[in-house]
């Protein structure tokens, strides 16, 4: 790995258009070696066009993207030899076995034979396929055919590994043993998937990129997007004491913290209540030691984050608001989307 730049992927001002519609439109970015990046958007976003400029499918229209340092439009067989690529509903070969598959698309990548017969005992074992090794495709299970579709892309133990929706159709056993497999790779090979299965990507991805209308409108951790997107933490506790001077205490625990919402007090006396922060770190164990530390009996605390599924939607809410027409203009600061509850 050693000749692998830091930097395995550069896309910059990247162009696409069929027609007069603009599938990609001015999109940039970059992927860090041993990165694992989810591409997230609603149909028709861009994603697949994306990707498929990535790995030399596809021309651009302009703009560039570089594997490893090479540009793709002018080396396109070179950077080929750097990324393995499973599409969308990767398509197999129904009547070969899978051991006789991987051997032929190791060949096609030009590997010799002495190293293709280890490195493909290495993916069945990875890829958790050994005692299907020479079962035929097109009997094998969804899953089973997802895995030898990674299994063909890592064969060659490319530096970038680029997956279009790697788990759509599967049950939620085989979703686990593919999101663990590709979390296997962090660190090793630069990995992007697309994905409508948003806990996957907030599980296995170390950052999102947020595509809407072919433009990327948000990108970070999903703990960066949360922040960036809602700008608050929220604590739901339940108390009991006198709640007069809740709010003073609170900002003497901490100066971000205020009361959202303070419930009436139940039977037993206690109150639920709703804070919100805008710090970035945990403020848990603060108010673990400081309420009961102010005379509050304190009986729960749990901390509310919007999901990735609410972060996604705001964003690109967000986005389609700031591209309509009669909107006034938008001011930096002040294009954010209406809160969903939290
Ligand atoms: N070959 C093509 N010719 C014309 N338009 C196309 C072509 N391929 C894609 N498009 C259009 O480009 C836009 C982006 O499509 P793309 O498939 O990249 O989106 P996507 O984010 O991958 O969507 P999905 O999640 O539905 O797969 C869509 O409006 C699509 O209809």
């Amino acid at each position: 790995m050693a000749d692998i730049p830091d930097i395995t992927i550069e896309v910059s001002n990247l162009v696409k258009t069929y027609g007069s519609l603009t599938a990609v439109n001015h999109l940039s970015f970059t992927v860090k070696r041993g990165e694992i990046v989810g591409l997230l958007g609603p149909n028709g976003a861009g994603k697949s066009t994306t990707m498929r400029i990535l790995t030399g499918f596809l021309p651009a229209t302009s703009g560039s993207v570089r594997i490893c340092g090479l540009p793709v439009a002018s080396h396109p067989e070179a950077t080929k030899r750097h990324v393995g690529y499973m599409p969308e509903n990767n398509p197999l070969p129904d009547d070969m076995r899978v051991s006789e598959y991987l051997w032929f698309r190791g060949r096609l990548k030009e590997m010799p034979r002495a190293k293709l017969r280890s490195r493909i005992d290495e993916v069945l074992e990875l890829c958790d396929l050994k005692r299907n090794r020479h079962r035929i495709l097109g009997r094998l299970s969804k899953g089973n055919k997802q895995r030898v579709g990674i299994a063909e892309a890592i064969l060659a133990e490319p530096a970038v590994i680029i997956m279009d929706e790697p788990t759509i159709g599967l049950d939620p056993h085989q979703i686990i043993i593919v999101r663990n497999l590709i979390a296997s790779l962090r660190g090793r090979m630069s990995v992007i998937i697309s994905s409508h299965i948003l806990p996957e990507i907030e599980e296995t991805c170390d950052r999102v990129l947020i595509i809407n209308g072919g433009r990327i409108v948000a990108q970070g951790s999903p703990a960066d997007l949360r922040q960036e997107i809602f700008g608050h933490t929220t604590y739901r506790i339940e108390l009991a004491g006198d709640t007069s001077g809740l709010g003073a205490d609170l900002t003497a625990i901490d100066p971000t913290l205020r009361v959202s919402n303070l419930a009436e007090p139940g039977p037993d006396g206690f109150i639920a209540a709703t804070l919100m922060t805008e710090a970035t770190s945990d403020l848990g164990e603060k108010l673990l030691h400081g309420l009961p530390a102010r005379g509050y009996r304190l009986r729960s605390l749990g901390h509310i984050q919007p999901s990735l599924e609410d972060v996604f939607l705001a964003a690109t809410r967000r986005s389609w608001d700031a591209r309509l027409p009669d909107k006034k203009p938008v001011v930096q600061g002040d294009s954010r989307a209406p809160l969903p509850k939290v």
